[in-house]
């Protein structure tokens, strides 16, 4: 199966929320349009007035034409037979496609698509800012759906594109990925992903278990390094992870490694430990190569929505970090979040994890990744 059509799969929880969103925000409020219509007069009503969409107007592909429907029409009626009249029939023209509820685009409307985006975990600021450049050249507008899912989608790519940045691979041996991030986010699972994808590309990989107070975390590292196929330098429990990432430096230069990846532990609880810990890491491998470390990803678990976004700042202060690795967007309605963090930090997103399994871990692609999660 594609990677697209596997994140598409997997990404329904978060598509089904905004997409039912936006389909309920345009039939609800098409819905109530008759309403509204018979207490104003046809003048003042510039909704009934407004001619066929062009296709210029339209860009969402509507399979055939529909005349405008009226406000009354716009609430999707069963069709009484789904089959083509007699005319139709004569001339081989075969079903004719219900025509989309249309609503008009206010302010009543920009205002339930911020609540929707909001409650979808983009964020108040990149909600307000998505709303307005939607509203932009449409206020008053009768859209579909449709159109504005596009819409979004477009917002979405335009916010994203910047900062989908695979990993920079540098000629520098051994470059040295420092990997930060709360327990539980997905660090270990991503660096085994991540070095069974290097090791595929030709790379010569050495792993460091860094978070030498936790046994589990060390055997699921090797676990992963088996799966790999990639060495795991480990230490005693309790020993310190700096003379660790010392010991792992001296082994990925004599073997001529191309990549070190060293886990670290995602203890926040104990923030003034955790950030000693990390800096003292990164004197002792700058004792060895002052430029290391190469690349600090923060590893960010998607489903705790809003908390990654404080995760990012808390990070930034404990470390360098320089990108970003979205887990467990398979199974979750709060991709937005993602969007959210893009507009806000601008830091590259260099993966996305989309499942368990060691080749769930993909490039992130901006527009593949708005359009799943509008659901089109
Ligand atoms: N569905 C899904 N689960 C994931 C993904 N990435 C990681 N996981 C799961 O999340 C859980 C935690 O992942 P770990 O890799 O152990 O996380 P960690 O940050 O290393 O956590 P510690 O070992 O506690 O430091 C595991 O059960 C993984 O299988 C993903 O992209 N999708």
């Amino acid at each position: 199966m594609s990677f697209f059509s596997k994140l598409r799969e997997r990404l329904t929880k978060s598509s089904s929320k905004i997409g039912a969103g936006l389909d309920s925000i345009v039939s609800e409020g098409a819905a109530e349009a008759p309403a509204t219509a018979a207490v104003t007069p046809p003048a003042a009503a510039p909704v009934a007035a407004a001619p066929a969409p062009s296709a210029a107007q339209a860009p969402a592909p509507v399979p055939s034409p529909a005349p405008a429907p009226s406000p009354a029409q716009a609430v999707p009626q069963p069709a009484p037979e789904n089959r083509p009249g007699l005319m139709g029939r004569l001339f081989g023209r075969t079903e004719a496609a219900p025509a989309e509820p249309r609503r008009e685009l206010d302010d009543a409307m920009l205002e339930e698509l911020e609540d929707m985006l909001i409650s979808a975990d983009m964020g108040t600021d990149t909600a307000l800012r998505v709303t307005a450049n939607i509203a932009e050249g449409r206020m008053g507008r009768r859209i579909s759906a449709t159109e504005l899912k596009q819409a979004l989608a477009d917002e979405v790519t335009r916010i994203m594109t910047p900062v989908a940045r695979p990993l920079p691979l540098y000629p520098k041996r051994p470059q040295v990925v420092l990997v930060v991030g709360v327990n539980g986010s997905g660090k270990t699972t991503t660096i085994g992903k991540l070095a069974s994808q290097l090791k595929a590309a030709g790379k010569k990989v050495v792993i460091a278990a860094g978070d030498t107070f936790r046994a589990a975390a060390v055997e699921q590292l090797q676990v992963w390094g088996q799966r790999a196929g990639v060495p795991v330098m480990v230490a005693a429990q309790g020993s310190d992870p700096a003379s660790l990432a010392w010991d792992a430096m001296t082994r990925a230069e004599a073997e001529g490694a191309d990549l070190l990846l060293i886990d670290t532990a995602g203890r926040l609880q104990n923030r003034a430990d955790l950030m000693e810990e990390l800096a003292k890491i990164v004197r002792v491998i700058r004792k060895k190569d002052p430029s290391a470390p190469h690349n600090t990803l923060l590893v960010l678990d998607a489903t705790t929505g809003q908390n990654a976004l404080s995760q990012v700042e808390t990070f930034r202060k404990l470390a360098d970090v320089s990108g970003l690795v979205m887990t467990k967007l398979d199974g979750t309605a709060r991709g937005g979040v993602l969007v959210a963090l893009a507009d806000k930090f601008g830091l590259p997103i260099h993966a996305i994890g989309v499942g368990e399994q060691i080749d769930d871990l993909d490039a992130f692609e901006p527009s593949e990744f708005a359009r799943a999660l509008v659901g089109l």
